[in-house]
């Protein structure tokens, strides 16, 4: 990412890919400009949250005349390098993991599962939609071979940190963590817990105490 992007909020940082994927839409069929009212309605973002989060990057939209699409795909793909495709290992190849690599990422980004590791011997050797299953005695070499620095944790969760050290020793800079174990990484490491239980339990709680319409409250309230 570059310098740039790293200034702006972590809530306007998230809703980039939404804004991404659906310029990209408008753009394929032919559309030149769009309004933020527009945009609001197709990804369910405030328009005053969109007019802000667009105010960081200095697109700055002419009333009567809304945004460019060209000129924000532009900033976009360059801010999301999207030009670049990211190699991404994915360790743990059980129900979760498995249904990620029958996904095709590369449909919507430029991430592209292309290797995953086990320990479970029968799955060794094997391709799931063309992407090869090694052992873990083979992470470190294979990891190091294609430079890969983004990995997808998958594994039981007691297993998860001796796995996370090996990731950090093989350069891995970046870990989407599906386990419910907290991982101890360098401060130089970044990992991205994803808690589908805690996502479900907040969609509750904001559904109990935001009822529709309070947009605009919740966004100031993630955006904290
Ligand atoms: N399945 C879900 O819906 C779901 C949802 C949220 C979170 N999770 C979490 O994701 C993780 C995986 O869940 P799952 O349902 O896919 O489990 P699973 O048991 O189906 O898969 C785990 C996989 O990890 C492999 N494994 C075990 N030890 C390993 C090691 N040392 N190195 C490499 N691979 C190893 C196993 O062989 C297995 O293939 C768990 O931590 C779980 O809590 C799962």
């Amino acid at each position: 990412m570059s310098n740039e992007t790293m200034k702006i909020p972590q809530a306007t940082a998230k809703r980039l890919p939404l804004y991404y994927r659906f310029l990209k839409n408008l753009h394929s069929s032919g559309k030149q400009r769009v309004s933020s009212a527009e945009l609001s309605e197709a990804v369910k973002v405030d328009s005053a949250t969109i007019r802000r989060d667009f105010s960081y990057f200095g697109a700055l939209g002419k009333k009567g005349y809304g945004y460019n699409v060209n000129y924000l795909l532009t900033f976009f793909r360059k801010t999301l390098d999207q030009d670049e495709l990211t190699k991404v290992a994915l360790i743990g190849v059980g129900n979760l993991g498995t249904a990620f690599l029958n996904y095709n990422f590369l449909k919507n980004n430029n991430t592209k599962i292309s290797c995953a590791f086990d320990v479970d011997t029968s799955k060794m050797g094997t391709m799931i939609r063309e992407v090869p299953v090694f052992h873990m005695d083979e992470l470190e070499k294979v990891l190091v071979e294609e430079e890969i620095s983004v990995a997808i944790l998958t594994v039981p969760a007691p297993v998860a940190q001796m796995i996370t050290d090996r990731l950090v020793g093989a350069n891995v800079k970046g870990i989407l963590n599906f386990t419910p174990a907290r991982l101890n990484v360098p401060a130089s490491i970044r990992v991205h817990h994803i808690d589908l239980a805690v996502e479900l339990q907040s969609l509750v709680y904001f559904l109990k105490h935001y009822p529709t319409g309070e947009i605009e409250e919740v966004e100031e309230i993630e955006a904290e």
